[in-house]
């Protein structure tokens, strides 16, 4: 059986990678996903100037999941294409994601200037749903600063450029969003970014687990599969087939990567459980996925994807 996957003709062996924020904030970690079963890596969101983000303890690991309210730590975009560029060099037939976030629209441009500029043929992860920087709603809630972004950027950008969404909750949502990003030449939606504004508490305690936001944070993990699938299969429904799905959240076993190609994801990313294992969880979960689809008779991701099947 063959986990191969294509996002936009970039043939990548695998259909498992990391997810932006994880495993991805500087050389070491983003080498140690190029050395693990990954099928590629996406940087942590670059921002123009480097981050120190919020104060800690800004993640937190739970039974279930996770909370983080990390507050966009990064190097800068600049480190994170100078790393690419090096990486590319050693590995030419490999396809790298950067993710890039600006906190407006000129900054965005200025972005995607700054990756066209450096050379890089890879792909750009433009993130709009972060939901940790104080005072900055998130960009994905706001539908007419979306359509404004993306207008924006493909009047210049002639890359490839996916954009990561948060999780919406409502189906005239999906109709709204879907209707506006079928506008743009997207290579992929990945859906979905973590829940924003959880709250879990240390009932010993009495007391929040991280300190940014009086300990607002995130959700990822368990807690949000079952969003993060429905996201991925009402944007397969709705899109272009054209614009691909990149599926993300609650992925910790080869049957969570299985349901989210069932629901229409060609690729697939991974954080808290990356977070919680370490890239070893690469090699785990295309093992699984290897005897799922064995189990099925399935020789291809072609062979389910999107398949899912509905109560007649
Ligand atoms: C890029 C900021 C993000 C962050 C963060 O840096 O706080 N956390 C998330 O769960 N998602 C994000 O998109």
């Amino acid at each position: 059986v063959s986990t191969a996957t294509s996002i936009a003709q970039k043939k990548f062996d695998n259909c498992i990678m990391n997810a932006s924020g994880v495993w991805c904030y500087d050389e070491k970690e983003l080498l140690e996903v190029d050395k693990s079963k990954a099928a590629s890596f996406v940087t942590k969101s670059g921002t123009l100037q480097a981050r120190k983000g919020n104060p800690k303890p800004r993640y937190f690991e739970t039974n279930f999941g996770s909370i983080n309210s990390m507050g966009l730590p990064n190097q800068g975009l600049e480190y994170y294409l100078d790393f690419v560029q090096k990486i590319q060099q050693q590995n030419p037939n490999k396809t790298y994601f950067v993710s890039c976030t600006g906190f407006n629209v000129q900054e965005d441009v200025l972005l995607l200037e700054k990756v066209e500029n450096s050379g890089f043929k890879g792909i750009v992860e433009l993130n709009l749903s972060c939901p940790n920087v104080p005072g900055k709603p998130q960009t994905g809630y706001d539908f007419e600063t979306v359509d404004m972004i993306l207008k924006t950027v493909f009047e210049n950008y002639e890359g490839l450029l996916g954009v990561k969404l948060p999780p919406y909750f409502d189906i005239v949502h999906f109709d709204q969003m879907a209707k506006i990003l079928n506008k743009y030449p997207l290579t992929y939606v990945n859906s979905v970014n973590s829940i924003g504004n959880g709250l879990y508490i240390d009932d010993a305690q009495e007391k929040v687990v991280i300190k940014p936001k009086n300990g607002f944070g995130g959700i990822g993990g368990d807690y949000i599969k079952p969003t993060a699938l429905a996201n991925v299969h009402a944007f397969y429904q709705r899109l272009d087939p054209k614009i691909q799905i990149i599926g993300t959240g609650g992925i910790k076993t080869g049957r969570d990567v299985f349901e989210h190609i069932l629901c229409g994801a060609s690729m697939v990313q991974v954080g808290t459980a990356l977070m919680k294992e370490g890239p070893g969880v690469f090699e785990r979960l295309t093992h699984e996925l290897e005897m799922i689809m064995q189990s099925k008779g399935y020789e291809k991701l072609d062979d389910f994807k999107g398949k899912l099947k509905y109560i007649e």
